[in-house]
């Protein structure tokens, strides 16, 4: 926030200076009043100042002169409010957009192989409800600043009117502050308690929205429905202990704080036989220096009640910059060549997963991955994608190594038809455009890629045609459709790498078609990369490279790979192909 918090501040003490000498102006009122229409600067403590003031500047001190300079110190009070509260709203907005903006990009700039190890209902939990009660969390803590300074401002006005009232009112003030340091310890804890069942109610709603179809017709919904609740109930434990200690954090604020002032005012007239007139000028700031303190603790409270989501948040933020995807510089437009790997290593923490990998891809050449499952097929594509770093051994491109490239621009020239269609809840032509304006350009561009795709035809024929909405997750369309309209979005895209992960033994016969129809079509016009599970699909790649146990037994054609590879061989058979 930087310079924006003085200027806060600064506003902030202003408001309480101008209200304070505005109050001030009620002394000399009451005295007019008793002492008909004349009074002196005397019997004002160290305030003496403004009546000082308005003598020096030859303002007589009788009452239009004290009631005009009380208005004209309320109305600058106004002022300098509207200031300080408009700006107070600049400033928060700021925050917010800040704060929102650094988690999205922390997202996008998180690497992959860090993301796999992320729990989805933390992300999901930080960036939606933990974001709120952060921006509450900031709102309290910047609240209960500005009371701070206002109790700060009044209590030294309480100081300049009687010092020895003042003082009094200060320690008795603290010696009560106890209660509330314990009250407030036990609502921090609370609080991150309340963060972390956020975080797993998150995860399990994900997942019985995910996994609705398959909880429904087993039954198990309402187990995991069970689940759900019991962590409800956490949460609301959780709460109920934040509103006790509140409630009684409210209630016994007043009390306490009235009964340090009632002893105060009877130690200083039995003891000390003070003057009345300053101790009830003290008072008057007292009495807003300690409506201020009461909202500060308020506000305090509120404060820690989130403040949980604030060092959660902060610990996301830290984990997503210390996973930052590292990135090279040099930016490779288009893809002209060939892709190399060369004695390519990679583990999964202690884990091998692809060892002593040696491979040349052709630029618009189809080559297709074959192997059990497990033996790294879907690793070796994340890693020509540029999803995963290689540990040992290079990958070029064009080239040129890829520790030096941006891959964010390689990542531009990709493709990827994903095992599960991606599709997002919105229109046909917003899913295959990714959003782009409705201009004659791209939506001629938009029915070409449904075309190669051959799913125009269908949408041609529904009622509202590219307008028609899919539905969350493509409810609406079979899942046939789903991976046609995905394969659109990739073609739509301009691409030069097309990858296919190939659906897993859940393949239908529809999109198994699907699938080899696009190759054929598509085979020669891009670089095609396809990790198969179902040899039917790979008959027309150029080269199919076999994969056991994260190493490479063998590279060649369908037809030379039957010959040559008696484990190929054997998985034909298997698959009565
Ligand atoms: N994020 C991960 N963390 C740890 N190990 C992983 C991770 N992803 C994959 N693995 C492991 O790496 C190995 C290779 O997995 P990979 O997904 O590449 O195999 P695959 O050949 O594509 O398998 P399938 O045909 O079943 O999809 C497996 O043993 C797997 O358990």
């Amino acid at each position: 926030m930087k310079y924006r918090l003085f200027i806060t501040f600064g506003l902030n003490v202003s408001v309480g200076l101008l209200d304070g000498f505005g109050l001030v102006m009620f002394l000399p009122l009451l005295k007019l009043a008793d002492n008909e229409g004349s009074t002196t600067s005397e019997d004002m403590g160290k305030l003496d100042f403004i009546l000082k003031g308005m003598e020096a500047i030859g303002l007589g001190l009788n009452l239009p002169h004290v009631l005009m300079v009380m208005f004209i110190f309320f109305v600058l009070k106004g002022i300098a409010r509207f200031i300080e509260s408009y700006y107070k709203t600049i400033v928060q907005n700021f925050f917010i957009k800040s704060l929102r903006f650094k988690t999205i990009d922390g997202l996008a700039h998180l690497s992959y192989k860090a993301f796999v190890t992320q729990d989805s209902g933390t992300i999901q939990n930080t960036l939606s409800g933990e974001v709120g009660r952060v921006v509450g969390a900031y709102n309290s803590y910047f609240t209960a600043v500005q009371c701070g300074i206002m109790v700060f401002v009044y209590s030294t006005l309480a100081f300049l009117a009687n010092a020895q009232f003042a003082l009094l009112v200060i320690v008795g003030g603290m010696s009560s502050n106890w209660i509330f340091n314990i009250i407030n310890k036990k609502t921090k804890v609370a609080s991150h308690k309340i963060t972390r069942e956020g975080h797993l109610y998150q995860g399990l709603l994900i997942q019985k929205v995910g996994f609705f179809k398959y909880l429904k017709a087993t039954g198990l919904v309402h187990p995991f429905a069970d689940k759900l609740k019991q962590s409800v109930e956490n949460i609301e434990k959780s709460n109920k202990a934040i509103g006790f200690y509140g409630a009684i954090l409210y209630a016994s604020k007043e009390p306490l704080i009235i009964g340090v002032v009632v002893i105060v005012i009877l130690v200083q007239t039995t003891f000390f036989a003070q003057n009345m007139g300053l101790i009830l000028l003290s008072l008057m700031f007292f009495y807003r220096a300690l409506t201020f303190l009461m909202s500060f603790q308020g506000f305090w409270n509120t404060f820690l009640t989130s403040s949980g989501a604030l060092s959660n948040i902060l610990e996301f933020l830290k984990s997503l910059r210390r996973h930052k995807e590292k990135c090279g510089k040099m930016k490779l437009e288009r893809f002209q060549e060939k892709i190399r790997l060369e004695g390519v290593n990679f583990r999964y923490g202690t884990v091998p997963v692809l060892q002593d990998i040696d491979l040349s891809i052709r630029k618009n050449e189809t080559i297709a991955f074959v192997g059990e499952s497990g033996s790294g097929k879907t690793t070796l594509v994340n890693i020509l994608a540029g999803l995963i770093a290689v540990d040992h051994g290079k990958f070029t491109i064009d080239g040129i190594s890829s520790k030096d490239l941006d891959l964010r621009v390689w990542q531009n020239r990709i493709g990827y038809i994903t095992q599960e269609p991606v599709i997002f809840s919105d229109t046909v032509y917003h899913n295959v455009t990714f959003w782009a304006p409705k201009t004659p350009e791209n939506i001629n561009r938009f029915w070409k890629a449904l075309e190669k795709a051959s799913i125009a035809d269908f949408v041609r024929g529904l009622e509202r045609q590219e307008e028609a909405p899919l539905g969350s997750n493509g409810i609406l369309v079979s899942g046939g459709q789903k991976q046609r309209i995905s394969i659109a979005r990739e073609l739509y895209k301009d691409i030069d790498v097309l990858i296919m992960d190939e659906a897993t033994s859940s393949l239908d016969s529809e999109t198994e078609k699907i699938i080899k129809e696009n190759i054929v079509q598509l085979k020669g016009q891009y670089t095609i990369l396809i990790v198969a599970h179902r040899l039917a699909t790979v008959k027309h790649a150029d080269r199919i490279v076999l994969l056991s146990n994260g190493c490479i037994k063998a590279i060649d054609s369908f037809n030379q790979l039957v010959e040559v590879s008696p484990e190929f061989r054997r998985m034909v058979v298997l698959q009565e192909f």
